[in-house]
């Protein structure tokens, strides 16, 4: 009882890596409450699912497997999840900031009475005193939501001292996917579904899938070149994946300037982009507002190409070189050009 759900997304018969990222999350909030971590898995054909949770850390599985559970539809998949938190009591439960997490999030928490923040960038545990209907009390082991907001101007921590489960979503590869033990061992409860979801809610049925294929593993790259707004033309960003292809990398940039037209959308890296943790990120004309930090600053080594000395980009950066890209870009593909023949 009371202890940290996820919600685990199945494409098919896999589990998203969002999921397994906040799997990792929990059991770290997890620990630090002394209580166990278990997730819900809701699909078709799930036979051997917890193969791909329990390496996480996850000490109970929940398996819900039936005709009409994949593809997501929102009823079901809500009907399950409240009715499964009426009897467990959740104090936490995590799901991914995706379509799917964003859809059935807010159904969730609402049947629950419960908050839930959207796309947090941190969770901690945290004991505060905290004055409600100016009544002071001592609230412990909260769940902190630490997310932007105002526009990104402040980084605020939402507490949900009154109401349980404390719901958050979290976006995919802002969270480590960690394993905690290949051979980790958990229990596994097979439940009735029908006992969880009446069969009025069955209430759509998808008839066609298309999924899209990613364009680029941006995420995974272990380098990563991005330009920002300082990279001027679409032209110059030709050069960027010049370099790229040199450096076996790939290309992100900043929101400046995707919507300058420089690049497509799905190369964005930040707060309302992709999350990257490469082993080396070169940031080309990026001047480091906090929005584009929120997206690389866990990279390992981070090498910054700014006109400006004082770019605060550069206050983070491993090293900085003070020049334009136009001079220095064509002078790095020139040279490792030369180093890859
Ligand atoms: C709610 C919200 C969400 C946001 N989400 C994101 C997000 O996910 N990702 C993101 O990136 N931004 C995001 N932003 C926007 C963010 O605030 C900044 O506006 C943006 O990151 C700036 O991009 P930039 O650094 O490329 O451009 P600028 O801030 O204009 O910086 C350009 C830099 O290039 C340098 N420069 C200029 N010319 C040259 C040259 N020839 N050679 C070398 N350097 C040069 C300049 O010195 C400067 O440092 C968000 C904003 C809001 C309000």
């Amino acid at each position: 009882m009371n202890n940290v759900f996820v919600y685990c997304e199945i494409e098919g018969t896999t589990v998203v890596d969002v999921s397994l990222e906040l799997l990792s999350k929990g059991r770290k909030l997890a620990n630090t409450l002394g209580v166990q971590l278990e997730c819900i898995c809701a699909g078709k054909g799930l036979d051997g699912i917890e193969k791909q949770v329990f390496p996480y850390g996850v000490d109970k599985v929940h398996v819900f497997d039936a005709e009409g559970l994949f593809p997501y539809t929102t009823n079901p998949h809500a009907s399950l999840v409240v009715n499964l938190f009426k009897e467990e009591q959740p104090q936490i439960c995590l799901l991914g900031a995706t379509v799917i997490g964003r859809d059935l999030g807010p159904r969730i928490s609402s049947a629950m009475h419960s908050g839930l923040t959207a796309d947090c960038t941190e969770l901690e545990i945290d004991s505060f005193e905290m004055s409600i209907g100016g009544v002071k009390k001592f609230y412990e082991n909260q769940l902190c939501q630490i997310r932007p907001a105002f526009g990104g101007n402040i980084v605020a921590t939402i507490v949900n001292p009154e109401h349980r489960p404390q719901m958050a979503t979290v976006r995919e590869g802002v969270m480590k996917k960690e394993i905690v033990d290949p051979n980790y061992k958990g229990e596994v409860v097979k439940h009735d579904v029908a006992k969880y979801v009446p069969e009025t809610e069955y209430v759509v049925k998808v008839l066609e899938r298309h999924v899209e294929k990613a364009k680029h593993n941006l995420k995974g790259a272990p380098i990563v070149v991005a330009g920002g707004y300082g990279m001027g033309s679409k032209e110059n960003f030709d050069m960027l994946f010049e370099l790229a292809k040199e450096l076996h990398a790939e290309v992100g940039a900043s929101r400046a300037a995707v919507d300058a037209g420089f690049v497509d959308h799905d190369r964005q890296i930040g707060q309302t982009g992709v999350t990257v943790r490469p082993k080396v990120y070169i940031a080309f004309g990026i001047s480091g507002q906090i929005q584009h930090l929120a997206g690389m600053q866990d990279s390992g080594i981070i090498i910054s190409v700014n006109s400006d000395p004082e770019a605060p980009i550069n206050a983070i950066a491993d090293y900085v070189i003070n020049g334009t890209v136009e001079e220095v870009l064509p002078k790095m593909i020139k040279y490792y050009k030369a180093n890859n023949k």
